[in-house]
């Protein structure tokens, strides 16, 4: 008999490495010295939408009857002021996918993203690009895909074209796609390996939190630094963090790379999507790792596109949760969030 959610795992692989093979190939036509000099987020609005688009082509081939939630909508592909980024999204997808597509059937597909999500049945949830900033920076960014059953994520898939798979050498070997279905493990392979090569994933065994190391996002706006820099003081952290972008850091805290992963929430009134964490979420667990918002609640994938009923995200390698999460609270009761 075939291993739980089989096909699903292997359908969700082969749609994250195709995306993430149209990110890489707009990344080197697209991206230059002048996007970037002049900030312009073109080259990722244009990956981002034709990831989408192929991702949910091939979860409908597949499983016509799952709802998808997708962080991005057709809307600004629309009409004449959407024409040119259009026909750029389209012929980007035809270059990916096995039989062509119109443009209504692109923008068909990236609108069947529009889920509202919830607590019962299934469904998926897709990030075409997750570390926006990373993926112009030319750094990590991901592409994220998980498929949540009755409200609980049963499967998650993170392609990091731009991870090393060692990181002890960090300028060779990248590519990594991160995959977990429940209870099964956590594994790690070559993003666009020939084989089925998998390596399970194991979280670190550091016991006290003394000893651990931070993972946070390069962004200020996403995560508090300051917080973060007030919790390692508290801790005795003394090792510097791992900065990177995306959800590439739930991977670097899966395979021991760091053992916390801190989110902490910069104002009070930003939600976060269930997009940017249910994949890393059980690729955290399935690795032994422990996942919690601030005050040590378990997130909460049923309340729809949202994780409304969370605020800010902890992901540990499990031991030091207890230490943590404690640290967490002395220093955000302290204060009102975002202050
Ligand atoms: N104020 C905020 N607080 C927390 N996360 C935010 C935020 N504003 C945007 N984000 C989210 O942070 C994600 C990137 O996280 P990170 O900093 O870990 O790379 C973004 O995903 P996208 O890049 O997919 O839009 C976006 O959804
Ligand atoms: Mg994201
Ligand atoms: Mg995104
Ligand atoms: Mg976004």
């Amino acid at each position: 008999m075939p291993a739980y959610l089989a096909a699903e795992r292997a359908a969700a692989i082969e749609a994250v490495e195709r995306a993430s093979r149209v990110c890489t190939a707009v990344f080197q036509r697209l991206v230059t010295e002048e996007t970037l000099t002049k900030r312009d987020k073109s080259p990722v609005t244009v990956a981002d939408f034709g990831a989408q688009a192929v991702v949910n082509a091939i979860l409908e081939k597949h499983f016509p009857d799952d709802p998808v939630v997708g962080e991005e909508d057709s809307k600004d592909l629309q009409g004449e002021a959407g024409r040119a980024l259009c026909e750029k999204v389209v012929d980007l997808v035809n270059a990916a996918v096995e039989r062509p597509m119109s443009t209504d059937e692109v923008l068909r597909a990236i609108d069947r993203g529009q889920y509202a999500g919830g607590s019962t049945g299934r469904h998926w949830t897709l990030d075409p690009i997750d570390g926006t900033k990373g993926f112009l920076r030319g750094e990590q960014f991901a592409v994220c895909l998980a498929l949540i059953i009755d409200g609980k994520v049963s499967l998650g898939v993170v392609g990091c074209p731009n991870l090393p798979f060692d990181m002890s050498r960090p300028t060779e070997d990248r590519g990594v796609l991160a995959v977990a279905v429940e209870g099964q493990g956590a594994f790690q392979r070559r993003l666009h390996a020939d084989g089925d090569a998998e390596e399970r994933m194991h979280a670190s065994s550091v016991a006290n939190a003394r000893d651990a190391s931070f993972c946070e996002s390069v962004e200020a706006g996403h995560s508090s630094h300051g917080d973060s820099a007030r919790i390692a003081e508290l801790l005795g952290i003394t090792k510097q963090s791992l900065r990177m972008d995306s959800q590439c850091k739930y991977v670097a805290v899966a395979r021991g790379d760091a053992d916390i992963y801190l989110r902490l929430p910069v104002s009070s009134s930003y939600t976060e999507k269930i997009w940017d964490h249910a994949a890393g979420n059980i690729i955290i667990r399935e690795a032994g790792g422990r996942v919690s918002d601030v005050s040590g609640e378990p997130l909460d994938f049923s309340a729809g596109r949202t994780l409304s009923r969370n605020k800010g995200v902890i992901a540990t390698n499990g031991r030091v949760f207890d230490a943590v999460i404690a640290a967490v609270q002395r220093t955000l009761g302290d204060k009102a969030p975002g202050a």
